[in-house]
């Protein structure tokens, strides 16, 4: 598998049959961008928004954009031939809603090679098959889809996210466990800015390296969540730096702003400014 190095701050979804906003995401600021060939296209729809997604991709000029195409599930009458369909489209990587188990990815892999693969986790038993799927050899990326897994849970919307948090954290840790990413989420109110900038910080402060959006008004909250502050960047040099001084005397403990410092918070403190790095980086491509 294939690791991402590249921010996942924003990842936009984009209804794969709409072809207006298939041309605004080529100038948005998303990092990331999910063309949906599931929830977002009606069965009407699905057969043409293939075609459309075909034309639009290879129409490119989605930049550096991550590029993820979301199939039908292979249950369905779609899956299949979606799956051969984005196999031979110009993507980055393939997203597979409702994945219950490992076998699932496999089902799909048969059909698309070596591409890596991205997993909705979305229902019950994903979260307590969480460990198992996060260690797929081909797996880039877990999605969460939390109305499919309010749904299932038959759980009361919260703007703490409470009934969510077992799932939520379950997932977080086989992600990092197994070294692969993860993205949070959508937040469906997407004209309530304040209550999308509570959820983002709250994703943020559980580990996600970003959100999934649904709207193009979305984008620079996430983004700004998700990205290294100037105090925790200033942090991070002001530890990298005292930290340094200290082993140059033979000590391996450090204090900054009253707190120690020692080779393990040095680490995360070189992970912020590489983040920061990858960010600057987008912005020059
Ligand atoms: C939610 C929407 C239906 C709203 O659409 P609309 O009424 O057209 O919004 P606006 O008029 O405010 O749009 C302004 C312009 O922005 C473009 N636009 C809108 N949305 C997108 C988008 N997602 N990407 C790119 N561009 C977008 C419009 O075309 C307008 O452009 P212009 O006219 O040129 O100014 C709509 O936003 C929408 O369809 N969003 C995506 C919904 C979706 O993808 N849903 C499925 C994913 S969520 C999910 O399934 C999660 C998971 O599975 C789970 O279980 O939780
Ligand atoms: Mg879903």
């Amino acid at each position: 598998m294939s690791k991402i190095t590249r921010p996942l701050r924003s990842v936009l979804y984009i209804p794969g049959s709409k072809d207006r906003a298939l041309d605004k995401a080529r100038g948005l600021p998303a990092d990331a961008i999910i063309f949906d060939l599931e929830d977002a296209v009606i069965p009407e729809e699905k057969t043409a928004a293939r075609e459309t997604l075909a034309t639009a991709l290879k129409d490119g000029g989605y930049g550096s954009r991550y590029k993820v195409i979301r199939i039908n599930g292979l249950d369905t009458e779609w899956g299949a031939d979606d799956a051969r369909a984005a196999a031979k489209m110009d993507c980055d990587a393939i997203l597979l809603p409702k994945v219950g188990s490992p076998a699932d990815l496999d089902a799909l892999a048969e059909i698309t090679g070596d591409i890596p693969l991205w997993a909705m986790m979305e229902t019950p038993g994903a979260m307590l098959n969480a460990a198992a799927i996060g260690a797929h050899p081909k797996l880039q990326c877990m999605v969460m889809g939390t109305n499919d897994l309010n749904k299932d849970l038959q759980t009361r919307v919260r703007a703490d996210r409470l009934p969510l948090m077992t799932g939520l954290g379950l997932c977080v840790l086989a992600a990092k466990a197994n070294g692969i990413a993860i993205v949070d989420g959508v937040y469906n109110a997407f004209k309530d800015d304040e209550g999308h900038r509570v959820e983002c910080d709250q994703g943020r402060d559980m580990g996600f390296d970003g959100k999934t959006l649904i709207h193009p008004a979305q984008l620079d909250v996430a983004n700004e969540a998700f990205s290294p502050s100037e105090a925790e960047a200033d942090l991070a040099r002001r530890q990298i730096e005292a930290f340094d001084e200290m082993q140059a005397t033979g000590q391996g403990v450090a204090v900054v702003d009253g707190r120690i410092v020692e080779n393990l918070h040095v680490a995360t403190a070189r992970e912020t400014l590489a983040k920061l790095d990858a960010i600057a980086a987008l912005q020059t491509e």
